[in-house]
Order: C-alpha cells, then sequence, then structure tokens
C-alpha cells in the first residue's frame, strides 16, 4: 500500500513548475519520491484522552455534542482550504511554501483532526478499528490488478 502511495505521489510532484526536487532525475524522469512517514505517537487514543482532558479542564463537554463538532471540524477544513485558495496547483511537499505557511497549515491540519477524534468518541465510533475496516472494503472495491493506474470510479467499471 505506501508503495503504491508513493508511486501516485511522484504523478504529481512536479507541477506548477517546481524546481527539480531530490526524487526526480536531471533527464525528467522519475524515481522514488523522497520517503515520509509520521511519528508513532501521539495515537489517535492518546489524541481523543488529551482532548478530553483539554475539555474536561475547561468544563467545555457541555458544548462539544456530535453536531457542534462537525461544525466545528466543517469550519477548520475551511480553515485548511483558505491557506491553499488561489495559489493554483502545489506540488507535493510544498516546495514553494514559507516555514511559517507550513506551520499554520499543520494547526489547521490538527485542529481538524483534534475535532474529527472528538466526533469519532461522541459518536462512539471507534476510529482506527473503523478505518481498519473501511480500508480492507476499499481494497475490495477496487482490486489492484484490476484498476491500477486508473482513477475512476468503481460503478464505472465493467467486469
Ligand atoms: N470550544 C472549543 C474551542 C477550541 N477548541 C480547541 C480545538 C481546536 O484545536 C482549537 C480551535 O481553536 P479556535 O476555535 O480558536 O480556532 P483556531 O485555532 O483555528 O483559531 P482561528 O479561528 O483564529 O484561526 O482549540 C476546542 O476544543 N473547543
Amino acid at each position: 500500500v505506501l508503495e503504491s502511495k508513493m508511486r501516485t505521489g511522484t504523478e504529481s510532484a512536479a507541477v506548477n513548475g517546481a524546481a527539480p526536487e531530490a526524487g526526480r532525475l536531471s533527464n525528467g524522469a522519475e524515481e522514488r519520491p523522497q520517503r515520509f512517514a509520521f511519528s508513532a505517537e501521539p495515537s489517535m487514543e492518546d489524541i481523543r484522552r488529551m482532548q478530553a482532558e483539554f475539555t474536561d479542564e475547561r468544563a467545555w463537554n457541555k458544548f462539544h455534542q456530535p453536531r457542534n463538532l462537525l461544525l466545528a471540524m466543517v469550519g477548520e477544513v475551511g480553515e485548511v482550504a483558505e491557506l491553499f485558495q488561489w495559489r493554483g496547483e502545489v506540488a507535493e511537499g510544498l516546495p514553494d511554501w514559507s516555514e511559517s505557511e507550513r506551520e499554520q497549515l499543520a494547526h489547521e491540519l490538527s485542529d481538524v483532526l483534534i475535532y474529527l477524534v472528538e466526533l469519532a468518541e461522541k459518536c462512539r465510533v471507534d476510529l482506527p478499528q473503523a478505518v481498519l475496516r473501511k480500508m480492507a472494503l476499499n481494497r475490495l472495491k477496487y482490486p489492484a490488478s484490476k484498476v491500477h493506474g486508473s482513477a475512476k470510479k468503481y460503478t464505472e467499471y465493467k467486469d
């Protein structure tokens, strides 16, 4: 799965006239892009617990019903969108972004994740396990042998 994700990433690597980066050979051919992986911690459960402590300490739990959390999350998604607005296509790794723009993005993505995790908690969805089940379904719906290199939706494939 990681390998195929990396391959997809390479295809969008030099959009917008970005300078050649590590991962692109001087003749324009593509090699593997630089590897990137998250830190192992905190886990989703760590995030759930830390946010629960944050809201408990402020007596904010009464405001954090599912619908409010959903609206808060969507608002933060809008703030992520604002950072990308009017820039044209953005290459993988955001080569033209300043450090402060990258940090702003990290903040806004974190806000989305924090609200997502709390929303899942309040809806009693065990998010890490739900993700595993959903990814298993995705693999069944889109067998690699059938869809390799194509972005068609599953309803467009004829057996
Ligand atoms: N009622 C609230 C308010 C804030 N937060 C936490 C979760 C988010 O990570 C962050 C959101 O804070 P803000 O609403 O102040 O939003 P921003 O940090 O995005 O600030 P701004 O909207 O000024 O960009 O704080 C929370 O849990 N519950």
